[in-house]
């Protein structure tokens, strides 16, 4: 049984009179795959932007168990002091990458954080003292080590806008890396991709997770990634966990099965009404 990395207890996020989070509770393992899933609109997106610092949520905590630092309260943390100190990454659903921008350039501008605090805001870098120096080529080096890993070294030099579809969700992937996550939030990596795509993003989901020792948080619809590649999963509908499990626990669940299908059509499912 792996250490817990992330605790959220009685998250509720409320929108004026729409609750997207209702009093959630859940934990994260360190070093294994969480996928988070559920019907569209059931706060799956809202839940990354609580614990990372997008959203201040309305009632909860957020508790990181940092390797390194301890406990970090994550939700009365900064978007950006979520990703520089207690390391926890996001993609997000829409692809953001810099589209004019090479794909190395992008990896370089996600260590932004680390260049500036070398540049000591700015002096060290416009003088290029060798405490800054050293900065640029440890981020050279970052990068170059994520574009090997994730297979992008020949396009380290085209601009990211100019690839394909399936390419530049793996360059957000790599550039998320780049900020040395302990925990990897995904919110879709698999949109778009074609099957071929999808089997190579469970090979990398498998292999950052079991080699690298990467936490990893998933939102996906796409069911051959979510079943293959986790190792929990906790079910969302209207913003309550209405299931929580292994793979096979979950597929078999009724009431995950009522939250897809809907009522109708799991009677239909299940052959009761079929006659
Ligand atoms: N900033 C916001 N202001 C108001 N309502 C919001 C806001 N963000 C999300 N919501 C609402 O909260 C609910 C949950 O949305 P959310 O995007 O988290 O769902 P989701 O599970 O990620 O859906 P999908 O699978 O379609 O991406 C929806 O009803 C949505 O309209």
């Amino acid at each position: 049984m792996s250490a817990t990395l992330l605790s959220v207890e009685n998250l509720t996020m409320r929108f004026g009179g729409l609750t997207a989070i209702d009093d959630l509770s859940v934990s994260v393992p360190a070093g294994k795959i969480t996928a988070i899933i559920g019907p569209n609109g059931a706060g799956k997106t809202t839940f990354f932007n609580c614990l990372t610092g997008f959203y201040k949520p309305t009632v909860g905590s957020v508790r990181l168990a940092h390797p390194k630092k301890g406990e970090m309260r994550l939700e009365t943390m900064t978007g950006h002091r979520v990703a520089r100190d207690a390391q926890v990454v996001r993609t997000f659903q829409n692809i953001r990458l810099f589209p004019k921008m090479t794909v190395l350039e992008n990896l370089i501008v996600a260590q932004h954080n680390f260049l500036q605090e070398a540049s000591r805001f700015s002096i060290a870098g416009i003088f290029r003292l060798s405490g800054y120096r050293k900065a640029e080529s440890e981020a050279l080096k970052t990068a170059a080590h994520w574009l090997e890993r994730l297979g992008l070294t020949d396009i380290a030099d085209v601009a990211a806008g100019d690839l394909p579809y399936g390419t530049q969700r793996r360059i957000e992937i790599a550039r998320a890396l780049c900020v040395d996550p302990v925990l990897l939030c995904l919110d879709e990596p698999a949109a778009g991709l074609n099957p071929r795509e999808s089997a190579e993003l469970n090979t990398l989901l498998l292999s950052l997770c079991r080699e690298e020792g990467i936490a990893i948080l998933l939102i996906e619809h796409d069911m051959s990634v979510v079943m293959n590649v986790s190792d929990h999963i906790c079910v969302l509908n209207y913003g309550r966990k209405i299931a929580e499990g292994t793979p096979e626990e979950i597929r078999n669940d009724p009431q995950v099965i009522k939250a897809y299908l809907g009522e109708d059509d799991e009677e239909t499912a299940s052959g009761e009404k079929a006659a």
